[in-house]
């Protein structure tokens, strides 16, 4: 499915009636079982827009909360076929690739991360809203079993595939920390230069967005991975850890625990990634000068005691953002330039030094 201008956002807009039509029953852990996807959104699914488009990638994001039927969707779409019966949660994030379109499907269990404020280069698609009162969707919610359909939206982004096409190196980026210090800004300002202010939803799982960055005429291509910092995820992350080339490691400078769990990340570290991966630590929302809970020395002292490269910065000023992961795509080329000299002279602690020796922005005002 892709962006298509003359799709109505509204076009499923009374999802209770859908609800009414037999579709779904009683809201318990297994209440769903029997539930199938409108036909007007398997209809939007199978949709062959993207004939014209070989060089277009669209990521869609099916979102929503468990049981609405997310799942069902993908499948239908991916092999044409629906899948009844057997319904089980999904733990973390998935995508399916279909390869004669180029369409990339990833799905999240998390409810709508934008709002209507998507970033400018992503745009809804379709939204079902539920008039169903938001107090009834919590305490079902809080009950453990998935609530009634809150919100259901597909997201659609459009990118070239030119800018990703050549480069020379590839390198696997992961950002890690607690949840809440500023991940997933980071990479949208990073990657987008957008800056995801206000409701706060947590990432489920895990996703990745590729960037091609220019290192002394080398082009390396970044795929940097957005991790869940809550707990209950962790098992889903440490996964990806074995294959990284470089894990920026952030806390929140406004928040004294998430610095104090950074050893407890770097154990984590050392236990799942590989022995020489590059890890760079981020005290990150450093605008936020008057909230400040961790000084700046504190972060530099624990990452000298780890032999770290360290940085403070900020995903809603930008400060030192493209920064943080230039340093570690030069570190990455020169470990494996075939230049020994290059090699051994190029240490990313004293080329993120040298970097950042420059006066600090001034404290945020929101
Ligand atoms: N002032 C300020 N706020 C920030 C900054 N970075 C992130 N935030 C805010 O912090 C909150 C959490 O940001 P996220 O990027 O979603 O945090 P996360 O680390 O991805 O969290 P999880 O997905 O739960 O692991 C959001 O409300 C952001 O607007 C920053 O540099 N400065």
């Amino acid at each position: 499915m892709a962006a298509d201008d003359s799709m109505d956002d509204d076009v499923f807009e009374d999802v209770d009636s859908l609800r009414v039509s037999g579709q779904k029953s009683t809201p318990s852990p297994t209440g769903y079982r029997d539930y199938k996807p409108p036909a007007e959104v398997l209809k939007l699914c199978q949709t062959d827009v993207l004939e014209d488009c070989e060089q277009i990638v669209h990521k869609t994001i099916l979102l929503g909360d468990s049981g609405v039927g997310k799942t069902s969707l993908l499948v239908k779409f991916d092999t044409g076929r629906f899948q009844s019966g057997n319904f089980s949660a999904t733990v973390g994030i998935g995508f399916t690739v279909s390869g004669r379109k180029m369409a990339r499907f990833s799905k999240t269990i998390a409810a709508d991360k934008w709002g209507d404020k998507a970033p400018a280069n992503y745009r809804r698609v379709v939204r079902v809203k539920s008039t169903k009162k938001l107090a009834e969707n919590e305490r079902r919610n809080s009950q453990g079993g998935p609530g009634p359909l809150l919100e259901y939206s597909f997201f659609s982004r459009r990118e070239s595939l030119k800018s990703d096409e050549t480069y020379e190196l590839f390198a696997k980026v992961m950002l890690l920390g607690d949840s809440g210090v500023g991940k997933t800004c980071i990479l949208m300002q990073f990657r987008d230069g957008l800056f995801l202010s206000g409701n706060y939803i947590s990432t489920v799982g895990i996703d990745f967005r590729n960037k091609v960055v220019t290192v002394d005429q080398t082009k390396v291509k970044l795929q940097i991975w957005d991790t869940a910092g809550q707990e209950r995820f962790r098992s889903v992350t440490h996964a990806y850890y074995r294959d990284a080339h470089a894990l920026l490691l952030l806390y929140d400078v406004t928040n004294k625990t998430s610095f104090d769990n950074i050893r407890a990340w770097l154990s984590e570290i050392r236990e799942y990634a590989q022995d020489d991966v590059v890890i760079m630590l981020l005290g990150n929302k450093a605008d936020c000068g008057g909230d400040r809970a961790v000084r700046r020395e504190d972060g530099e002292r624990l990452a000298r005691e780890y032999n770290v490269a360290f940085m403070e910065t900020s995903a809603k000023s930008g400060q030192n953002v493209e920064l943080a992961f230039l340093a570690v795509a030069r570190e990455l080329k020169y470990r494996q330039s075939g230049n020994r000299a290059d090699r051994n002279t190029f240490s990313v602690q004293d080329y993120v030094k040298e970097q950042t020796q420059r006066p600090p922005c001034p404290p945020c005002t929101t």
